[in-house]
C-alpha cells in the first residue's frame, strides 16, 4: 500500500515553567505518521510521551507549559497555528484521543447512549432520534453486548472494559477518524480483557484507515500492535525503527537495556513492562544540552555532556541518536 503521511511534529520542544524551574519535558522531537499507521511511543515514566501527544491535541496547559519551538503539520496544516476553536473542531472528529482511565473523559451523570449521540449531534449536526440509532451501531461496532440496553446504562454501570470500548465507539463517531491517541489504553484493564482491546483497535484500524499513536510502557503491547517504534528517554527521542528493527536489532544502549530487563523469551509477550535500568532517571529541571541518558550508560564518554548527538542511520527507516553509532554499527562493540 502506497504510504501518504497524515501528520508531522517537526522539532518540537515543550517546557514547563514550575516553582522550582523550567522542566524540559521534550526536546526537539521530530515523528511522523502515515494514513493508516500505528507508531508507538515507549520509555518509562515521565520521559515526555502524553506531553507529546497533548502537544498535538492542543492540550498543554499553557501556562504553565510553552511550546517552545516546531510545528504539528497535520493534513497540510500547522495545528499550532489554530484557533481554539478551529481545534476544538478537530478534536473529536479528525484526531480523538482515549485515556487509561475512560472514567474520566465519560461524564458520571450522563447515559452512554446520550454522551454518544451529542457526538453525532454536534459534529454532524443529526437529529437526536437517528443520533441515537447510529450510537446503537457504533457500539455493535466495537463488539458491546446488547447495545440497545448499553444506550441507558450510566458510566458507573459498565466494566472498566467496557466503558473503554465506548470511548473507542466515541473516537469513531466521526466519520473519519484520522488518527487516534492512545495513552495507555489497556495499563487499567486485565491481560484477557486487554488483548480483547488491543485486537479491536487492530481490527478497526483495518477496517476505517485510521492511524493510530499508541503510548504506552508496556512492550508487549507494542509488539503485537505497532508497525513503528519511538523509543524516548527524558524527554528526547534515542531510536526510531519498525517494530521488528526496535525487537530484532536494537541499538542504542537505552533500547538495549528496556528490551534486556524482560524477562527472557517474553520480549513479544503482553504484559510484560519496562523494568528499570540501573540509575535513575535525570531531573528535568536541571538537564543540559548533552545526551540525558549519559549518567546510566555503559558507554560514556565525556562528549555525552556536552551536546546532543545527531541522528544515524542503521538502516533504511531505522536511526538512533548516540555518539557510539558508527561503533556499533561497525560491530565493535
Ligand atoms: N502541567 C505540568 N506541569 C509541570 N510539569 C509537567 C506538567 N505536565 C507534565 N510535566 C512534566 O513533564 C515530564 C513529562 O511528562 P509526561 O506525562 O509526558 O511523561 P510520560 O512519559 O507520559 O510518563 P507516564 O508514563 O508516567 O505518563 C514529566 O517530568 C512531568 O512531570
Amino acid at each position: 500500500m502506497k504510504k501518504e503521511k497524515l501528520l508531522s511534529m517537526e522539532n518540537i520542544s515543550v517546557n514547563f515553567n514550575t516553582r522550582r524551574g523550567v522542566v524540559r519535558a521534550v526536546r526537539n522531537l521530530s515523528l511522523s505518521i502515515d494514513k493508516g499507521e500505528t507508531l508507538a511511543l515507549v520509555g518509562e515514566s515521565g520521559c515526555g510521551k502524553s506531553v507529546t501527544a497533548h502537544t498535538i491535541n492542543r492540550l498543554i496547559p499553557m501556562p504553565p507549559g510553552i511550546i517552545e519551538s516546531g510545528k504539528v503539520m497535520f493534513n497540510g496544516e500547522n495545528l499550532l497555528d489554530l484557533s481554539e476553536d478551529e481545534m476544538q473542531k478537530k478534536r473529536g472528529t479528525d484526531i480523538s484521543m482515549i485515556f487509561q482511565e475512560p472514567m474520566t473523559s465519560l461524564n458520571p451523570v450522563f447515559k452512554i447512549g446520550t454522551q454518544l449521540a451529542d457526538v453525532f449531534m454536534t459534529h454532524q449536526g443529526m437529529k437526536k432520534r437517528d443520533a441515537i440509532i447510529k450510537a446503537e451501531e457504533l457500539l455493535g461496532k466495537v463488539k458491546i453486548p446488547s447495545p440497545k440496553k448499553v444506550l441507558n446504562d450510566y458510566p458507573h454501570q459498565l466494566s472498566g472494559g467496557m466503558r473503554q470500548r465506548v470511548m473507542i465507539a466515541m473516537a469513531l463517531a466521526s466519520p473519519e477518524p484520522g488518527l487516534m491517541i492512545a495513552d495507555e489504553p489497556t495499563t487499567a484493564l486485565d491481560v484477557t480483557i486487554q488483548a480483547q482491546i488491543l485486537d479491536l483497535l487492530a481490527d478497526l484500524k483495518e477496517s476505517v484507515n485510521m492511524a493510530l499513536l499508541l503510548i504506552t510502557h508496556d512492550m508487549g503491547v507494542v509488539a503485537e500492535t505497532a508497525d513503528r517504534v519511538i523509543v524516548m528517554y527524558a524527554g528526547r527521542k534515542v531510536e526510531e525503527g519498525s517494530v521488528y528493527q526496535i525487537f530484532d536489532n536494537p541499538k542504542h544502549p537505552y533500547t538495549l537495556g528496556l528490551l534486556n530487563s524482560l524477562p527472557s523469551n517474553d520480549k513479544y509477550s503482553s504484559s510484560t513492562r519496562l523494568e528499570a535500568i540501573d540509575g535513575t532517571v535525570p531531573d528535568l529541571l536541571t538537564l543540559g544540552e548533552g545526551c540525558p541518558f549519559a549518567n546510566r550508560c555503559t558507554f560514556y564518554e565525556k562528549k555525552c555532556d556536552i551536546s546532543f548527538p545527531e541522528e544515524s542511520s542503521v538502516e533504511d527507516g531505522h536511526s538512533i541518536w548516540c555518539f557510539k553509532a558508527s561503533d556499533f554499527l561497525k560491530g565493535d562493540i
